[in-house]
Order: structure tokens, then sequence, then C-alpha cells
């Protein structure tokens, strides 16, 4: 700024001079007519050149690059204490593409609101993102700011905690009303279930009052206000129910590990910037780093680049690469949070099995199957919804148990023993059978319904009645596997390589293993 102003006088200064010289020498003044034209083309030289100067200087912010744009209006609102405006984008959040898809709706909802409350809709105030740590939610919700032009508001559910009555509730009650009075804007709360986890019959005044500000808040604007409120957790279990009500944190989005594909794409991210040698093999790097989270694979970057340096290196190699991941595995082994190539392969097996048989059987849409951990299961199946059902039949249920026990039938098979990875399958085989025999009276036992009061006295019968539900269940997919053993290994194969799979992928895969058999046959 200040140089700006330098540039600004000494501008005035030359044209002035020249202007009086100028003059001067043509009204024949003795003292200013003494200076030659030279002197005179000199000084309207300078003044030109200083004209052009300037202009520069001021050069319409809109010629100037985007990143320049944004670092200098960054720091600019730093300086004046105006809340940020990230310039993070959706091309700077690799992979999860479901959930940028889901969040695109909502950038047009902040960027067009008239579109939508001409037709009377609502904008939607509140968006949770949960799932494991270092997965990205953070930058997720400054990319949302970004995209949106909208003020960010950066908070942690920790900061509202606080001794004394009142003070949490208050600091959630100013940033509403900073957020709303910078809107567009967006409100960020890390670890939300600092704040907002389940009421419990011991009261905590303190912690209730802020909760109960933050619900208040929420109800509070109206949504022609665009503020949007983002919470992060890692435990979505662990919130209240009133926070999860519609109108408030109403849309939930897993943000979950990376699978191979996504490590790729986020491992290019975070080496864009860096020199990196020609050797280096980042789809190699993708394939070693199973189970690591977003925050994992940039730390690896950067520690490969920290080595180069001390290296004396002129460009990251894969020597740097192979030390950066070495040390964030350790310290993953350390917390017993890295899946052994091993387990890896038996949970591969594991989904392929729970998979198939449900194909075979024809019972629910497989939308996914991933062997990327996910809460407590190493990896999981994940059924397209169906339209609601009210009633389901005894062979539907027989099925839905046959599937459960998928996963574990498939160990058996290609292993030749069983791991403890079937411990929540085995609950809900059996939870189901129960019912089958307690409640829906479709046992040997009849048409008979068990209250819990009698089951005590027979239980003896009533569980004969289960083993042999679970029995029969168990050796029908033990046989429908062996039957398809070859299909079994090409989908645990191709879910080794890819770590997740859509059930498009999975149909096509059925689709070239029947062709193939069926040109074998023919
Ligand atoms: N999908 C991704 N694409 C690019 N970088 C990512 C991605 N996920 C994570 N990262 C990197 O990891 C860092 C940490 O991620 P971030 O803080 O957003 O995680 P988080 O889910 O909010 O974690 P926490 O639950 O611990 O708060 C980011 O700054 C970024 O460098
Ligand atoms: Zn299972």
């Amino acid at each position: 700024m200040k140089k700006k102003k330098i540039v600004l006088t000494a501008l005035y200064i030359s044209i002035f001079t020249t202007i009086v010289l100028t003059l001067g020498s043509y009204s024949g003044s003795p003292i200013l007519g003494g200076f030659g034209s030279i002197s005179r083309l000199m000084l309207i030289f300078a003044s030109t050149s200083l004209f052009l100067y300037y202009m520069r200087m001021n050069q319409s912010p809109e010629l100037e690059p985007a990143h320049i744009k944004n670092e200098k209006r960054e720091k600019d609102d730093k300086k004046n204490n105006r809340p940020d405006r990230p310039s993070t984008r959706f091309v700077d959040v690799a992979g999860l593409d479901e959930v940028k898809e889901e969040l695109v709706e909502i950038i047009d909802f902040i960027n067009n609101p008239e579109k939508y409350h001409s037709m009377g809709a609502k904008i939607p105030k509140g968006i949770l993102f949960y799932g494991p740590p270092g997965t990205g939610k953070t930058l997720l919700a400054q990319a949302l700011a970004g995209e949106t032009d909208s003020a960010f508001f950066p908070a942690s559910g920790s900061e509202f905690v606080e001794k004394y009555v009142g003070v949490g509730a208050k600091r959630v009650r100013t940033l509403f009303e900073k957020a709303k009075k910078e809107a567009p804007s967006v409100i960020f709360i890390d670890e939300i279930d600092a704040i907002g986890a389940k009421r419990t019959t011991e009261s905590n005044n303190e912690k209730d009052q802020t909760l109960n500000q933050l619900l208040i808040e929420m109800d509070g604007f109206s949504s022609s206000q665009t503020v949007i409120v983002i919470g992060a957790t890692n435990r979505l279990d662990l919130l209240d129910e009133a926070l999860l009500r519609p109108g408030r944190f109403d849309r939930h989005m897993f943000i979950g590990n990376p699978d191979v594909r996504a490590r790729e794409e986020i491992f290019k991210v975070h080496i864009k910037n860096k020199p990196i040698d020609a050797k280096v093999d980042i789809k190699n790097l993708a394939k070693r780093t199973h189970g690591m989270s977003g925050a994992h694979l940039s730390n690896i970057a950067n520690e490969a680049a920290i080595l180069a340096v001390r290296n004396n290196k002129k460009n990251i190699g894969i020597d740097e690469f192979n030390q950066a991941i070495e040390k964030v595995i350790a310290g993953l082994q350390k917390k017993n949070a890295v899946i052994l190539e091993k387990e890896k392969k038996t949970v591969s097996y594991h989904e392929a099995g729970h998979a198939l048989v449900g194909k075979i059987l024809n019972t629910d849409l497989v939308a996914k199957i991933s062997i990327i951990p996910r809460g407590e299961a190493l990896g999981y199946v994940m059924y397209a919804p169906e339209e609601d059902r009210y009633l389901i039949t005894k062979e539907e249920l027989y099925n839905k148990i046959k599937v459960l026990l998928g996963g574990r039938a498939a160990e058996e098979i290609i292993f030749g023993e069983v791991s403890t990875g079937a411990k929540d399958d085995l609950k809900k085989a059996n939870n189901l059978a129960y019912q089958m025999v307690c409640e829906y009276g479709m046992s040997n036992l009849g048409n008979r319904v068990f209250e819990p009061a009698i089951i005590k006295s027979c239980y003896g019968m009533i569980d004969t009645e289960i083993k042999s539900i679970i029995d029969s269940c168990y050796d029908e997919s033990l046989k429908q596997l062996r039957d398809q053993s070859e299909l079994l290994h090409e989908v645990a194969q191709a879910l080794l390589e890819k770590e997740t799979l859509t059930g498009e992928e999975l149909d096509t895969i059925i689709q070239a293993h029947r062709q193939k058999n069926y040109s074998i046959a023919t």
C-alpha cells in the first residue's frame, strides 16, 4: 500500500513539473525557459513510465490468477479479522465421489437460493459428516464453503465445554450471530459429540444448556438466511436423537477411509506441487497403503519430501516413499490398526461369500462390496434399499440367514478354518432364527408363540429348533458356494485388487463367468 502512494506522488510531481516546464518555455520565462528540450523529453518519459507502472500495480484483481487472488484475500481477511472464505475446492478433495455428488445439490441451494425459495423449498440447515478420523471431513466442509464463496466458521465441540454454566451456550450464540451476519456462511463443528452426546439421567447442566442453545439456534434461523451447519463426529451412535431430527442435522453422510482408487487420487493431490522421481509408481503406493486415511497419505507425501531434503536429493524418490510408508505403518501397528495381507484375503473371501450367496438365491440387490474397514467391521456388503416391506415369507427369512452365513461358509471352503470375522453375522442369524421359532411360528414346533415368561422352561426345545434352522442354512450356503467356487475366487480376487466393487461390477464378473462356462460347455 505504501509503495503505491510513493509511486502515485512521484507520478503527480513529474506530470506537474513537465506541464510547468512546457508552459514556461512557451511563455518565454527566463528561468523556466532555460531548461532544454532534452530535459523536458526525459521528464515526459519518466511520467509515462510511472503512469504505466502505477496502472500495473492497480491491475484489476479479476485478471490475477485465482490462487494468487485467493491467497491475497485470505491474508487480507485474517488481518482485518474477517471470517475466512476458503479457497479449497472439490478438486482438492480426492475420492469421496458419492458424498461430493450429494453435496452438489446443497451447493446449488446456496448459490441459487431464489430458485428454491420460489418453489417453497427449504434450504437444508444441518449436515452431519461421520466416519473415522483423518478422512477429509474438515477438508470437505472447507471445500463446500469454497465452492459457494461462503464465510467459514470452524469450531470444535470441545471449545464449548466449560466448567461454568452458560459459558458454552453463550459461545454457541455468538458463533451463530457472526455466521448470520456474514451469510452465506458455513459453520463447521468438529467433534460435535462433545456437546451433542446423548443426554443421560445424571444431568450435566452446562453441557445440556450448550446443546439446548445449539438446538435453539438451528431452529431459530429462517431458511432464507443461508447458514449451513456441518457437524463432524467419529461416532454417530453417540449423538442425541434431538440433534438428528428433521430441520436440524438431518442429512447424514458417511466419510469413510479411501479404497485403492481413491488412495491413488489422494496421493496425486498431495504430490501435485512436489518434484517426484519418474520411477515412483503412484498406483503401487496406493496398493501398499490399505486401511490408511487421507491424513495418513498426506503425511506420507510430506514425510517423503522431508526425507528427500535430508538426503540432499533433487526430487523425491521411491526410497523416501518406502521409508515414509514404513514409518506410518509402524505407528499403526502400535495401535493394532493395521490389517495384515492375510487378513485382507480372508475378508475378501468372507465378503464375496455373502454377496455370492445373495446373488445365487436372488435376494436383496447388492449395491457395494468393500474390504475397507468401517466401524468394527473389517469389510461389508451394502444392499440397495428396497421398498418398505411389512410381510416377509418363511423362505425369505431362510434366505436372509443363508446370506448372513455365506461369509463364514466361504472362509471354511477356502481356508479350511473359520475366523472371528463372522461374530456379527452369527448374532444376526441367530436372532432371526430365534424370532422364527418364538414369534413367527415357523419351526417344527408348529404355529406356536413363546412368550418370554415360558421360554426359560422350554428353552431346550427352542434351542434345538434354532440349531436346526442355522445348521440347515449353513449347509445350504456351503453347498451353493462349493458349486460356484471358481466364481467365488474370481469375485474375491477382484475385491482384493480393487477393494470395493459396485453392484454393477459384481454383475459384470458374474456374467463374464457364466459366459465363459457356457462357451466351455457348448
Ligand atoms: N479425500 C482427501 N483428499 C485429499 N486430502 C485428504 C483427503 N482426506 C484427508 N486428506 C488430508 O488429510 C488431512 C486431514 O483431513 P481432515 O482434517 O479433513 O480429516 P477429518 O476427517 O476432519 O479428521 P478428524 O476426524 O480427525 O477431524 C487434510 O488436510 C488433507 O491433507
Ligand atoms: Zn460377514
